[in-house]
């Protein structure tokens, strides 16, 4: 089995790479480490970057997590072999492009694109947004899926994901104590279907509210709460059209031993207990 240690960040294509900046910047609440004409490096945390902006391709997404040990990328390459998963090791240019030692690309069977990387940069001066969404870290994100059977299957036997629990078909993956790190979701796309960031308490989320509605961010679900992981949230869109998150409050899962995966109905309230619909379309039934 592949071991994930961490989410490190996401790649995604743009249009317009100064309206992402902006917008992630001023409304997100993300901290610009640096840019070029092409790439805008943005974080969250300590890190060198969560979230990477390519201009160009605006359907481009990858999504990356960090391996503990060097060896477990070649570890890797064998075993997505086996799956008959072509992998490839990236080039110093590649990784210097990504601030990471070394990396590993390949594609998930729904196609969604996949970086291993070890040893991505973290810098020594901490988070200093421009606005203090009350960000404390980035959380997880979703992938779509178009077979969730033959997804679950990889994401857990291949690449050491464990389920905390499934809606309909989807499924909240978790790699390490947090309830999940990953989230797929059904539909016909490929790539990443939402980005969350985890802020601080309540209160950062019904801030949000107000602000995300003060500057006519469209809010496509909530504020709420989400009976699965019990963290209160909020949904809206960016500029390019990508679902982003808000939450706060996810519930840890410290007896490994223990957890067995619940099962929610496809229903509006196994997304959020308090009643909020989601105007999401893989979130609806
Ligand atoms: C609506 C989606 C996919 C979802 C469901 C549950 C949680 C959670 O329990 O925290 C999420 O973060 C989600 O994004
Ligand atoms: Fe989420």
């Amino acid at each position: 089995m592949i071991h994930l240690h961490d989410i490190s960040y996401l790649r995604l294509g743009c249009q317009n790479l100064s309206e992402m900046v902006e917008f992630a910047t001023d409304i997100l609440g993300l901290e610009l480490r640096h840019k070029t004409d092409t790439h805008a490096y943005l974080r969250g945390d300590s890190s060198a970057y969560n979230i990477c902006y390519i201009e160009g391709d605006a359907d481009y997404d990858a999504c990356a997590f960090e391996v503990r040990e060097l060896s477990e990328l070649d570890k890797a390459e064998k075993e997505l072999a086996a799956e008959g998963i072509t992998a490839k090791r990236a080039t110093d240019e590649e990784c210097e492009e990504r601030q990471v030692n070394s990396a590993l690309f390949f594609a998930d069977p729904n196609g969604n694109r996949v970086e291993l990387v070890y040893r991505p940069y973290q810098t020594g001066v901490r988070y200093f947004p421009g606005r203090d969404a009350g960000i404390t870290e980035f959380g997880h994100f979703g992938l779509h899926t178009g077979d969730s059977e033959r997804d679950i299957r990889f994401w857990t036997e291949v690449m050491s994901a464990r389920v905390s629990d499934k809606i309909g078909e989807g499924a909240l993956l978790r790699i390490d104590p947090v309830h999940h790190k990953i989230a797929l979701f059904a539909s016909e796309h490929t790539g990443v279907q939402h980005v969350n960031f985890q802020v601080a308490s309540i209160d950062d989320v019904m801030r949000s509210w107000y602000f995300l509605q003060e500057k006519n961010v469209p809010i496509v679900f909530g504020p709420g709460r989400h009976p699965t992981s019990t963290a209160m949230f909020i949904y809206f869109l960016g500029p390019d059209k990508r679902v982003y998150e808000y939450s706060s409050g996810v519930k840890r899962i410290t007896d490994e031993e223990n957890h067995t995966p619940r099962q929610f109905e496809m229903a509006p309230t196994s997304f959020c207990m308090w009643g909020a619909k989601p105007n999401v379309d893989e979130f609806s039934e």
